[in-house]
């Protein structure tokens, strides 16, 4: 990294050379300029990234004025380098006018060094954001004009989303994103990482859902060895493993209020400790929250605090089911059997009219993981050159008795009680096209359980 060149503007030569001292030693280059003129002339011949201005020449001691025309020359320029105004006769006039024409900082003279440091400092990180974000946003310039390897959506609304998400994707911005399960709330996630400034970065998921409440900070912010009797070694936890990139947490909605609280605490503050250490550690993650619930509606019925609710909702967009976006349907079913034939190493099919106008009228309650379900089961099933109906077995897949699979295992005298509740997750599960509220419903568990029996037998995927 080239080093930052810093520009003494001052026609005091003790002042230019106690402040060239000071920065030298801090690893700048340092230039000197006795007059605005003759800062304008290697202005115009070296790249300079920080200018430390005084306000008064020659035409008097008092005014400022001719340091406010040095920035009101500098402001008709592109690229202009960061002024820090210094000066012996600063008065709040002078310091919101020169800040009025661009100066990024007023410091009075005497100086402390560390605070012209630390202004320098943050001047230097802030241009460094900024020439990532020119690079990025070109980066992503470049990356338009090649083919795009992802779904291209046909239906007007998700459309109009994915322009919405396309504006805010570089913003830091916390993100949450509704719709009922199965829609593409995670695939979306990993599609705004990958878009996001971050994406450099890790993508850290979280399924609040499956977290056990004891577990809960621990999960989250880590623990060191010894903070309580399990933790035999130190713990990293999701937070900050997912510094430097986003953090995902999915069905947020799942969490018990107490936990609701702690999570509240964090990302009010932006700190957190890991368990049973006092080391405060500032958390730098992009949030983004998913639900299959109706939050305004937990938060009436108590289920779900507000403030939290505010704190995730800086940006919420909703996405829709897929029986509402029918021009989606068979676009992505294509998509999605190429994808399955791509994954098995085998040819591609094609979809009869018939599948076609079928897909079409199906409600899809399992949404896009029901319909990919359907296509990969369809591709292993068919014999003919193109998927034909009895291939997607729509509506066969709610038939089968749950009772049934039970019934087999139950005759197998190997079988544990562990089989039995495994196969009888499956199996409702595959009834319920992998939602998991309907199935967990259906079995008797809350969400939270049923995640964590999923976590379980290894069943995430079924999901
Ligand atoms: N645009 C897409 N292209 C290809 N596959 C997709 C797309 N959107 C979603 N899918 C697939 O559909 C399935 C469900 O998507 P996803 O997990 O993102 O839904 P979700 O809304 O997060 O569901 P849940 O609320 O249950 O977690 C996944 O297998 C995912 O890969």
């Amino acid at each position: 990294m080239s080093v930052p060149t810093i520009l003494i503007i001052d026609d005091n030569i003790e002042v230019r050379l106690s402040a060239a001292y000071f920065l030298e030693d801090q690893g700048f280059k340092v230039l000197e300029a006795a007059s605005p003129d003759e800062a304008k002339q290697l202005l115009s011949v070296k790249a300079i990234a920080i200018i430390l201005l005084d306000m008064n020449f020659s035409k008097d001691t008092t005014s400022g004025q001719e340091g406010l025309d040095f920035l009101a020359w500098l402001k008709e320029r592109n690229n202009t380098p960061a002024v820090l105004c210094i000066t012996g006769w600063g008065n709040i006039n002078l310091a919101v006018r020169a800040l009025q024409l661009g100066a990024c900082d007023f410091i009075e003279k005497p100086w402390q060094n560390t605070a012209l440091l630390t202004s320098i400092q943050q001047q230097l990180k802030l241009q460094t954001r900024q020439q990532n974000q020119l690079s990025y946003i070109a980066s992503q310039q470049t990356q338009t004009s090649q083919p795009a390897t992802e779904f291209v959506w046909q239906s007007a609304s998700m459309r109009a989303l994915q322009k919405k998400l396309e504006k805010v994707v570089v913003s830091d911005a916390s993100i949450l994103l509704c719709g009922e399960s199965g829609v593409g709330k995670s695939h979306f996630v990993s599609w705004l990482h990958q878009h996001s400034q971050r994406a450099q970065g890790p993508l850290v998921s979280v399924n609040m859902g499956a977290l056990a409440e004891s577990l809960f900070e621990s999960e989250l912010f880590g623990h060191v060895k010894g903070a309580f009797t399990d933790a035999k070694q130190n713990r990293t936890g999701r937070f900050t493993k997912a510094s430097g990139g986003t953090l995902f947490m999915d069905e947020v909605a799942t969490l018990s209020l107490p936990l609701q609280a702690k999570l509240l605490r964090v990302l009010e503050t932006g700190e957190y400790e890991a368990l049973g250490s006092s080391q405060t550690i500032r958390s730098d993650i992009r949030l983004i929250c998913a639900t299959n619930a109706h939050l305004p509606t937990c938060i009436e019925q108590g289920t779900f605090r507000r403030d939290l609710f505010y704190r995730i909702n800086t940006l919420m967009f909703e996405l829709p089911p897929l029986r509402d976006r029918e021009s989606d349907i068979v676009p992505l079913a294509k998509h999605l059997l190429a994808q399955h034939a791509k994954r098995y190493g085998i040819t591609d099919k094609g979809l009869s009219m018939e599948v076609e106008n079928a897909l079409k009228a199906y409600p899809w309650p399992g949404n896009i993981r029901e319909l990919s379900h359907v296509m990969e089961r369809a591709l292993l099933m068919s014999e003919g050159p193109q998927i034909c109906l009895e291939d997607c077995q729509l509506r066969l897949a709610k038939q089968p008795a749950v009772a049934t699979r039970v019934q087999t295992r139950l005759e197998d005298s190997s079988c544990t009680l562990a089989d039995m509740e495994k196969s009888l997750i499956m199996q409702v599960l595959e009834e319920e096209c992998g939602v998991i509220s309907q199935a967990a419903q259906r079995l008797g568990l809350t969400k939270s359980s049923l995640y964590r029996r999923l976590d379980k037998y290894g069943l995430k995927d079924v999901s």
